[in-house]
């Protein structure tokens, strides 16, 4: 095994490796030395961004699909699941699909891995899975009393594969990740949602003039500035933490939940203000009611994946992940 390249060929399934962070997760694996499988429906994601490795077009929730899809990649080891409906505000009008692509297609997946050799995940989880506490920055013991569709399909999920690694001996990583942002410092991938709900991307692009002034959901927060505070975190570092939980699981780890974040919380409005300074274009919005679903703060606290799998982010100040969100961006308008 090469020290720079530690997962020496192996190969890894990357559920959902078309998106946005699950690309980023397929890079980061090739540089460590890994041959990522994307297996992903397109749904959201794109295949023109699935650049190292294969792609396997399959739909979780078509049990009999997914079981074949893992028969043929049946001497895999190690999953990564990323796949899933993300957007909190849609979540909250169309439940229904929420639960179905998300928890169904989750267990589709678990048993589909429990006919093969895959024996251990690492499983995409959100901070929304966290209630509403003034108990900032959170730990990983904080009650999960999700407010959102969203983070009630992902945290039914957690306790799935808990009771799979109970009964029946599936390791695991679950990543809890705060706001995922930015793009690869190389330009090759980014984020490319359609439509686009997360606020650094709408933002960037309402500077731009390609989309109308920007709409500030809630106002009236109790926060020092009246709005949403969020911890956002470099894809480019989520996506190592990756690579940290499966040498975790090489070396011994058998079962583990962890935040992935920065710890510094960034209120919606300095967004916007970074976003004026580091793209020098006015930025201005109005006002607008809340969205559903949403919590009024969430960041992290990050020390148990650093003690656990020796994580800590490198790229995750707030202006690196908007100078690298602009530069991908900044592309649509050439
Ligand atoms: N973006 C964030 O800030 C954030 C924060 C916390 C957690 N997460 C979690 O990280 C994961 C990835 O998020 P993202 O922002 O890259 O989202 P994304 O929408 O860009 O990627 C999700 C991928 O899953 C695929 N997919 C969805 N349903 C599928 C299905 N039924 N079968 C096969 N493939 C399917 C999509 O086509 C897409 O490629 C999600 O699980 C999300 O809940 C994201
Ligand atoms: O046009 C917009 C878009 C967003 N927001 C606000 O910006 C904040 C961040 O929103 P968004 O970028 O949509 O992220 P979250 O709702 O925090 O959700 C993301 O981050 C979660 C972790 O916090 C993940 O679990 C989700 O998958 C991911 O979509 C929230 O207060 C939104 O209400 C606006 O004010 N205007």
């Amino acid at each position: 095994m090469s020290a720079d390249k530690p997962l020496n060929d192996r190969d890894i399934i990357v559920v959902g490796g078309a998106g946005y962070i699950g690309a980023h997760v397929c890079k980061t694996l090739s540089k460590y030395g890994a041959n990522p499988i994307t297996f992903d429906n397109l749904s959201s994601g794109h295949a023109h961004a699935v650049k190292w490795g294969p792609l396997e077009t399959v739909d979780l929730r078509d049990a009999g699909a997914t079981e074949a899809a893992f028969q043929r990649y049946a001497h895999v080891e190690t999953v990564i699941h990323l796949a899933s409906s993300i957007e909190v505000g849609i979540g909250e009008t169309h439940p229904a699909e929420f639960y179905q692509n998300n928890v169904l297609g989750a267990m589709n997946l678990l048993n589909a891995m429990r006919k093969t050799d895959a024996a251990q995940i690492i499983f995409s989880s959100t901070c929304a899975t966290y209630g509403e506490t003034d108990a900032m920055p959170l730990t990983e013991n904080q009650p999960q009393i999700p407010l959102s569709t969203y983070g009630k399909t992902k945290l039914a999920i957690e306790h799935m594969i808990e009771s799979y690694h109970k009964a029946y001996g599936l390791k695991y990583v679950t990543l809890r990740y705060f706001n995922a942002a930015g793009a690869d410092e190389a330009g090759e991938i980014g984020e490319e949602h359609d439509p686009e709900t997360h606020l650094i991307p709408i933002a960037l692009r309402s500077a731009m003039g390609l989309r109308g002034r920007m709409k500030i959901f809630g106002t009236d927060y109790d926060t020092p500035d009246g709005s949403c505070i969020r911890d956002y975190i470099h894809v480019s570092d989520i996506a190592l933490a990756h690579v940290k939980a499966l040498l975790a699981l090489d070396t011994g780890l058998a079962a583990t939940s962890l935040n992935i974040g920065t710890g510094n919380g960034v209120s919606n409005l300095e967004v916007l203000q970074t976003i004026e300074r580091v793209t020098g274009l006015p930025l201005p919005y109005d006002p607008a009611p809340r969205r559903g679903g949403d919590l009024s703060r969430l960041y992290a606290d990050g020390a148990k994946a650093k003690a656990i799998i020796g994580f800590e982010p490198q790229h995750s100040g707030i202006e690196t992940i908007i100078k690298t969100a602009w530069n991908f961006h900044k592309r649509e308008m050439d």
